[in-house]
């Protein structure tokens, strides 16, 4: 009966009481109160967060910004809100250290969330439902309204330990990471504001692990986000001849499937991993004349267009791949154009890749590792974030960027149906980054000294 009620989609008051019956009926054996449970207004506080509809392309930013500056007040922490683009807030906290001459540590999260297919998913994407095996559904629960959410608790758990950093941490929450940032997190990094937070270090999101070993990423790849277009005579549907648009188009994306296997071999192989090769896939097929009952059938189309998401790895040569796109996938000579809706640098403005050393040399590296340990947690090797995300406007401004979001023995569900993540998983986060938060502010040496994008 209760676990029927928690997959109604209901108005927001009655769903936080309603899901907190969930939790009690999923984690209570039998009659303990669900005030009794320790963590369950931790749950509570992250199924608010989850509930708040922040997706693309209408996201409830003031929603999500009032919710963020609550809980910051909850835990004194100092906040501000600033307006880059009108509607597009950037909250900012600040837990001050006790040395304010030291480099300072940036927790970064975006707000926004990708949409979602409602009806597809087992559970309202806006529910939080929290299932029986403690699994938490929304979209956001894992990219990364977790993480944010975990950065609040355990500076909630630090300050409530008599903990006292010596460097200053901020927290910023970030508007339009999935539509590219522009609006967010690079207008955010190109502001005063920012240089005047003098910081050292940033963390921001990561992948979950379907494997026990947390995952760290020290690039990402660049997206290009790419339309090709080919036009040709319209013809009756009867009729081979050469050169219509349809047909131009087909040989491209013949093309393109080639080189995309060839890369996708390489990952097959071993040889390479997903972030290293040039990943492409199609995002849309549009073509044909429509008709009250679709499509006209009998009628061959003048003009065809596919769009396709390109992801670059930070050392690839950019230059062949523009030069292959002008001369294989969208030839003139085949009546073809193309355009880029994104087309991200691979390279800082200095011509260097946007890559976070990870070895010596940055400090911070070395100390996430330990930290990680310390909180019984395991890191794999280094990786390149497949993805794209807001670090790359921090490495852009010379500032070593860590992608990492706690979340091992988890399916990888970002921008999937059913995203969810278990609140086993979620706890064990906090915990790590509890551990994180203590090492970075205690941290005392010249951390920035060889981790400049001049130095790499
Ligand atoms: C194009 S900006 C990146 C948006 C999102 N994080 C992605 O990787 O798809
Ligand atoms: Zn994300
Ligand atoms: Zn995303």
């Amino acid at each position: 009966m209760k676990m029927k009620l928690c997959s109604i989609n209901m108005a927001k008051n009655n769903c936080h009481i309603i899901l907190s019956i969930c939790f009690l009926y999923s984690f209570t054996i039998s009659t303990a109160s669900i005030q009794e449970h320790p963590s369950e207004p931790i749950i509570s506080r992250f199924q608010q967060y989850l509930q708040i509809d922040t997706a693309q392309p209408t996201p409830h930013y003031y929603e999500a910004a009032d919710f963020i500056i609550s809980q910051a007040n909850s835990i004194s922490l100092e906040s501000q809100t600033i307006e880059f683009v009108k509607g597009k807030p950037v909250v900012l906290l600040k837990w001050p250290g006790s040395d304010p001459s030291l480099p300072s540590v940036l927790l970064n999260s975006h707000t926004d969330i990708v949409p979602s297919e409602h009806e597809k998913w087992n559970h309202h994407p806006l529910s939080a439902y929290l299932d029986s095996q403690g699994n938490v559904f929304a979209r956001g629960s894992q990219d990364m309204k977790c993480v944010g959410m975990q950065y609040l608790e355990a500076i909630r758990r630090l300050k409530a330990s008599g903990f006292q950093p010596l460097r200053s941490v901020y927290l910023s929450f970030v508007p339009d990471e999935e539509i590219g940032g522009h609006d967010g997190a690079e207008k955010f990094a190109e502001s005063d504001v920012f240089e005047k937070l003098n910081l050292g270090i940033v963390l921001d999101e990561g992948l979950a692990s379907p494997n026990e070993n947390y995952r760290a990423f020290y690039a990402e790849r660049s997206p290009w986000w790419l339309v090709i277009k080919a036009i040709g005579a319209p013809g009756h549907g009867a009729k081979l001849y050469d050169n219509t648009a349809v047909e131009n188009l087909m040989k491209s994306i013949e093309s393109i499937r080639k080189f995309r296997a060839s890369q996708f071999d390489l990952v097959k192989a071993g040889l390479k991993e997903e972030g290293e090769v040039v990943s492409v896939n199609m995002a849309f097929l549009k073509s044909g004349t429509p008709s009250p009952t679709g499509f006209v059938m009998n009628l061959q189309p003048s003009e065809a267009e596919a769009g396709f998401d390109i992801r670059i790895p930070p050392t690839a040569d950019c230059k062949s791949l523009e030069r292959r796109i002008a001369e294989e996938w969208a030839p003139a000579s085949r009546n073809m154009t193309f355009r880029f809706i994104q087309k991200m640098a691979v390279l800082d403005k200095s011509g260097k890749p946007l890559i976070t050393s990870t070895d010596s040399s940055n400090p911070w590296w070395n100390l996430l590792e330990e930290a990680v340990k310390r909180a019984n947690g395991k890191l794999g090797k280094p990786e390149i974030f497949p993805a794209s995300t807001d670090a790359r406007y921090f490495r852009d401004q010379g500032l070593p960027a860590i992608g990492f979001s706690p979340m091992a023995n988890t399916p990888i569900l970002l921008h999937d149906h059913n995203e969810f993540l278990n609140i086993a998983e979620y706890l064990k986060g906090i915990e790590v980054y509890e551990s994180i938060i203590k090492a970075y502010t205690s941290y005392t040496g010249h951390a920035r000294s060889g981790v400049t994008k001049d130095e790499l």
